[in-house]
């Protein structure tokens, strides 16, 4: 009895056990069982704001690839913390450093690695990236999105931000002394640009092939279903960049996607209406941006008449998406789900502007009804006839009331910065 019970305590927390020669076990936990394709478990360090206690607590998140199932394990407590469960709607996609899953609604940030296995596995699968769509092609950023998005890679950081000319020099330093450094510098500090981290399989070698030749003339001639092909002019204003090695790839993104430490440094300027500008606010909610939609809506946006004042991908804390949809509370029945959308993944948030000055009222009638249903019987060609799918997933926010434009603009633009 004494023996089933410790082999039991053994299993329930995390040890498989295998017994040898009939008398000796041989223990490993769970998570390294990684050999057999049934039972493929990655295992990450995250970690998660304990508002009882008011610190922050590290837990091993271990999800199973068969079963699309999550467990917690306390590595201090030596104990599970949460029973091993299917989690609706998780993918191994939503599986990296840096992304925030939400569980029972605890928001679990994903800091690191539990074990070697899951590292190598991830990292084959989930190389990153830089890209830049270039001045010259800003206003088609919704078809090269779509190019992106169809071609397999996952948009995982954007923002619109325009180089000084010191900046722009630094980051094409390694083209100090070629002839056309100087009006390279020129041209990327001459206009807005959106950069971009894409997460893929073999990410670097792909989107270098799918840039195609430097020059968009030789692109067109020789590889026509390239980007530069597509979208590029000539052999400057070539559409969009992408990092050639590993190395670049880090000092690229780290540019523009600084960590922590590297904040205050680097300071590259995010594209932001003028305080004299009529802008209204657009969210492009998680739903829409993981189902690969985000291009064709920036698309219909531009298309439609209406210009980018502003645009970056964030990820909202709950608190923060409580706070922006504070309005709706008590008054909304659907206030709770809205939260629990809006903080689900990334969002693309986005300044409006348009011709004269009805631009909040015309954006608002473009969104159409608040209920997709609605909107399809009274406003058909309007986004959330096209791209919503109940009152909560309803593919896109704008600004309600003409007084908080401003507000809400300023809360993704300047508060959240
Ligand atoms: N001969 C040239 N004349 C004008 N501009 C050029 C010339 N060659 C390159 N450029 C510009 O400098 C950029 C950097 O040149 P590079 O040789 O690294 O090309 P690339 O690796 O294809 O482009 P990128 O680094 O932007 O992805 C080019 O993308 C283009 O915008």
């Amino acid at each position: 009895m004494v023996a089933m019970s410790f082999y039991t305590t053994l299993l329930k927390n995390g040890f498989w056990i295998i017994p040898i020669a009939g008398v000796l076990l041989f223990l490993i936990p769970h998570e390294y069982n990684n050999n057999s394709e049934d039972e493929i478990c990655f295992s990450f360090i995250s970690q998660w704001y304990d508002t009882v206690a008011g610190t922050f607590r590290n837990l091993q998140l271990n999800f199973y690839r068969k079963d699309k199932s999550v467990e917690l394990y306390d590595n201090q407590a030596k104990k599970i913390f949460l029973k091993r469960f299917h989690l609706q709607g998780i993918e191994e996609r939503d599986f990296y450093i840096g992304n925030t899953i939400v569980i029972l609604s605890r928001h679990l940030k994903i800091i690191d690695y539990a074990n070697d296995f899951t590292k190598q596995e991830v990292n084959k699968r989930r190389q990153r990236t830089f890209a830049m769509v270039k001045p010259d092609a800003v206003s088609k950023v919704g078809e090269i999105v779509t190019f992106i998005q169809d071609s397999g890679f996952e948009i995982t950081q954007m923002k619109m931000v325009k180089l000084d000319q010191e900046q722009a020099k630094i980051f094409y330093e390694e083209h100090l002394g070629r002839s056309f450094y100087r009006d390279l510098v020129e041209y990327i500090a001459s206009g807005p640009v959106v950069a971009m981290e894409l997460v893929g399989n073999d990410s670097i070698a792909n989107w270098r092939k799918l840039l195609g030749p430097t020059d968009s003339e030789v692109a067109r001639l020789e590889v026509p279903d390239s980007l530069r092909a597509k979208f590029g002019t000539n052999n400057q204003k070539n559409a969009a960049h992408g990092s050639d090695s590993t190395f670049s790839a880090l000092r690229e993104l780290e540019f523009f996607f600084p960590s922590e430490d590297n904040k205050k440094q680097q300071n590259i300027r995010l594209v932001t209406p003028k305080e004299s500008d009529l802008t209204t606010c657009c969210l492009i909610k998680p739903h829409v941006v993981r189902s690969g939609k985000l291009g064709n809506i920036l698309i219909s946006i531009i298309k439609n008449g209406f210009h980018l004042s502003a645009l970056k991908m964030i990820r909202l804390e709950k608190s923060q998406a409580e706070e922006f949809l504070e309005i709706y509370k008590g008054v909304v029945p659907e206030y709770q789900k809205m939260v629990q959308q809006l903080i689900s993944g990334p969002l693309v948030a986005l300044a409006i502007s348009g011709i004269g000055d009805l631009v909040h009222e015309n954006f608002r009638k473009f969104v159409g009804p608040q209920d997709p249903d609605v909107a399809k019987e009274l406003r058909p060609h309007s986004l959330r006839a096209l791209f919503g799918e109940d009152k909560v997933r309803n593919g896109i926010h704008c600004t309600d009331l003409l007084e908080d434009t401003h507000l809400e603009v300023d809360f993704f633009f300047k508060i959240l910065q």
